[in-house]
């Protein structure tokens, strides 16, 4: 087996990883969360010019303090029994607690396999001036349709997305993304998804289609029911 299929039997199945313990992961999410701080302040600050070199020289310092010990990759966190998988990518771009860049959104499993998340995206997400950036949302639709199909029991890659933007998106308001499994062909998953603002308003619709890297098995990955 080659390519991403194998990249991810070493990752999950083989053990090729750093895997944190929960302790561990805390410590590093709650750096994550003031890096998000940061990174909000940063999008709107309006300092003076020496304030401004004066904290770059600083965030330049904690970045030298960080890279002392450096991993050669992103940690994943230790199997739990009976939690999901899609759990264990600690730096997820839109899940991973670890990684500023996420919200991070969490994503939660009803028990007839459909997912649902709650989330609100701030201003650092803009992309028409006052709503969320397409591509944002976009990234958050792939995550969500991608745990509907882990849930189904059917992972995959996403080997087709297609959106459909129906309705600005507001950033800095609580905004529900939900998502199902449509149907399982052999290894493909097709799903279903959207992103509903306050007023019930959907404003993004997407389907996908996730397919298993050849030589996978849900079961090989863990945790599927
Ligand atoms: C395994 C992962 C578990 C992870 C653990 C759990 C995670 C829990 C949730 C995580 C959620 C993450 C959500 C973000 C997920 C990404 O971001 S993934 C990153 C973006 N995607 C990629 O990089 C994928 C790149 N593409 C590829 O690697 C390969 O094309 C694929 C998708 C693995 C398929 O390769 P392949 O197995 O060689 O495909 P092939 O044999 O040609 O086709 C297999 C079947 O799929 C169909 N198919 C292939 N491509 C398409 C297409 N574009 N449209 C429709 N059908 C297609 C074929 O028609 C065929 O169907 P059948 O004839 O069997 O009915």
């Amino acid at each position: 087996m080659s390519g991403a299929g194998a990249a991810m039997r070493r990752v999950f199945v083989d053990g090729e990883r750093a895997e944190l313990d929960q302790p561990r992961a805390a410590e590093l999410a709650g750096l994550a969360a003031r890096v998000r701080e940061l990174t909000e302040a940063v999008v709107h600050t309006d300092v003076d010019a020496a304030e401004v070199a004066a904290v770059s020289e600083e965030i330049a310092a904690l970045t030298r303090r960080l890279a002392a010990a450096r991993r050669a990759a992103p940690p994943i966190a230790a199997p739990v029994p009976g939690a999901p998988h899609i759990g264990r990518q600690l730096a997820n771009p839109v899940t991973g607690p670890l990684n500023p860049i996420a919200p991070p959104v969490e994503i939660h499993t009803r028990p007839d396999r459909t997912v649902f998340c709650d989330f609100t995206l701030t201003s650092v997400y803009e992309g028409p001036p006052g709503f969320v950036h397409g591509g944002v949302s976009a990234m958050v639709l792939d995550q969500l349709l991608g745990a509907a199909a882990h849930a189904a029991g059917a992972p995959g890659m996403t080997a087709a997305l297609d959106l459909r933007y129906r309705r600005p998106t507001p950033y800095g308001v609580p905004l529900r993304g939900e998502a199902e499994a449509t149907e399982v062909v052999g290894r493909r998953t097709h799903t279903a998804a959207r992103i509903i603002a306050p007023d019930g308003t959907v404003t993004v619709e997407a389907t996908a289609v996730f397919v298993l890297p050849r030589g996978l098995t849900p079961e090989a990955l863990g945790n599927v029911e």
